[in-house]
């Protein structure tokens, strides 16, 4: 879909900022460029577009070699999201989502229109639509900009660094948008960022770039945590990575064990007779989990007593099981409910977010060893 062939790109001043790029972008997913900053991530993303002309070598999209392309009718194609969402202060939130269907030459309520549409599928209200940029926030502002961006409806989607400028949550929130959104809408789309956590995240597959605009390996996530190509990706990809790299291993293998639970609002008597090992998980009405109760916490209460928030231990992460309509965790996640569970079991829940069930870390660890033996781990 994008294919880079040995594309050079040198400046006036002689800086060699995109190396004998040859890389190919598949269409249909999201691929990161990462890399640490002047590594040319920027120049080879602009050169899809025609922003930067490479020196020597080709970028092609589509097949076509992107100079025999008008920029004016490339661009169209081509979607393009920036940090500082480049949103016209002076127009409103929906003008701005208008502006590249209206230079298209759509009737101005066919676009507008189309605006609204874009507005409720990046998660923002209508009424927003009537604002000016100024009067949103940071990650709002960012929305408009990858609605705007979509608006021509482009096979490709270029982002650079787009969710650098808003906080860590509002960022979340962002990446979780934009997976959901490319579920729905399939584009290709190449993002540039400097975060690998982020590049590994989002990515089906990443680009690491070294200084000097040299290609360091190019891969899937899983892949680069498991087998980094040199010691500077092993670097770069930074610690914990045999940890992370179990985010991309599914926990199905981990058996699910019994684990006691208790109502909120049941009675103490109740809930000591229902512990085991001293622990239960506390539930809702809707067999959810809320906390964890130990004998510590319930010695010395009136039996009579009800289980209130005060008794209840706040728990650790949970993970998912594998059921249907839902999105089976993974051994990352497994270990980590386990790890951070007060009981050191941690709770599996179903699609709906009720208890099945615990798991603790040996289990785990057990699974991930019969999933080598088994050759279900790359190695
Ligand atoms: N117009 C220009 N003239 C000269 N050098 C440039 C120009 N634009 C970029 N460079 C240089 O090219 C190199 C690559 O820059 P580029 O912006 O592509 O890097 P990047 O990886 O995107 O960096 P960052 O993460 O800091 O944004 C840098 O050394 C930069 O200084």
């Amino acid at each position: 879909m994008i294919e880079f062939r040995a594309a050079t790109k040198r400046f006036d001043d002689g800086t060699v900022a995109v190396n004998e790029l040859t890389l190919t972008v598949e269409p249909g997913g999201i691929t990161m460029f990462v890399g640490p900053s002047g590594c040319g991530k920027t120049t080879s993303l602009r050169m899809v577009n025609r922003m930067v002309e490479p020196t020597s070598g080709t970028v092609l999209v589509g097949g076509r070699d992107v100079r025999e392309s008008p920029r004016a009718v490339l661009r169209r194609g081509i979607g393009y999201v920036i940090q500082q969402t480049g949103l016209f202060p002076h127009r409103t939130v929906l003008d701005n989502i208008a502006t590249v269907p209206l230079l298209s030459g759509w009737p101005r309520r066919r676009a507008r229109g189309r605006a609204a549409e874009l507005l409720d599928l990046v998660g923002l209200p209508a009424e927003l639509g009537r604002r000016y940029p100024a009067q949103l926030s940071g990650g709002q502002q960012q929305r408009v900009g990858v609605a705007r961006a979509l608006a021509a409806d482009p096979p490709v989607l270029l982002m650079d660094e787009p969710f650098s400028a808003v906080d860590p949550v509002v960022r979340a929130d962002l990446q979780d948008e934009l997976l959901r959104l490319q579920q729905e809408l399939d584009k290709t789309i190449l993002f540039v960022t400097h975060d690998i956590d982020e590049a590994i995240k989002l990515g089906d597959r990443v680009a690491v770039f070294r200084t000097g605009g040299v290609l360091a390996q190019y891969d899937e996530p899983a892949a680069l945590l498991g087998r980094p190509a040199d010691d500077f990706v092993a670097s770069f990809v930074g610690r914990d990575r045999g940890y992370r790299a179990l985010g991309f291993l599914p926990a199905k293998g981990v058996p699910v064990g019994e684990v006691a639970t208790v109502r909120l609002g049941g009675s103490v008597a109740a809930a000591r007779d229902a512990l085991r090992d001293g622990w239960a998980v506390v539930v809702d009405e809707a067999r959810r989990p809320v906390g964890w109760v130990s004998a510590s916490r319930l010695s010395g209460v009136d039996g009579e007593a009800a289980v209130s928030d005060e008794l209840v231990e706040s728990g650790g992460s949970l993970y998912e099981v594998d059921s249907p309509g839902g999105r089976a965790g993974s051994l990352r996640g497994a270990l980590d409910a386990a790890l951070s569970s007060p009981s050191a079991r941690g709770v599996a829940v179903d699609a709906d977010g009720a208890v099945v069930g615990s798991v603790t870390a040996h289990d785990v660890l057990r699974a991930l060893a019969d999933a080598r033996q088994a050759g279900e781990v790359p190695s």
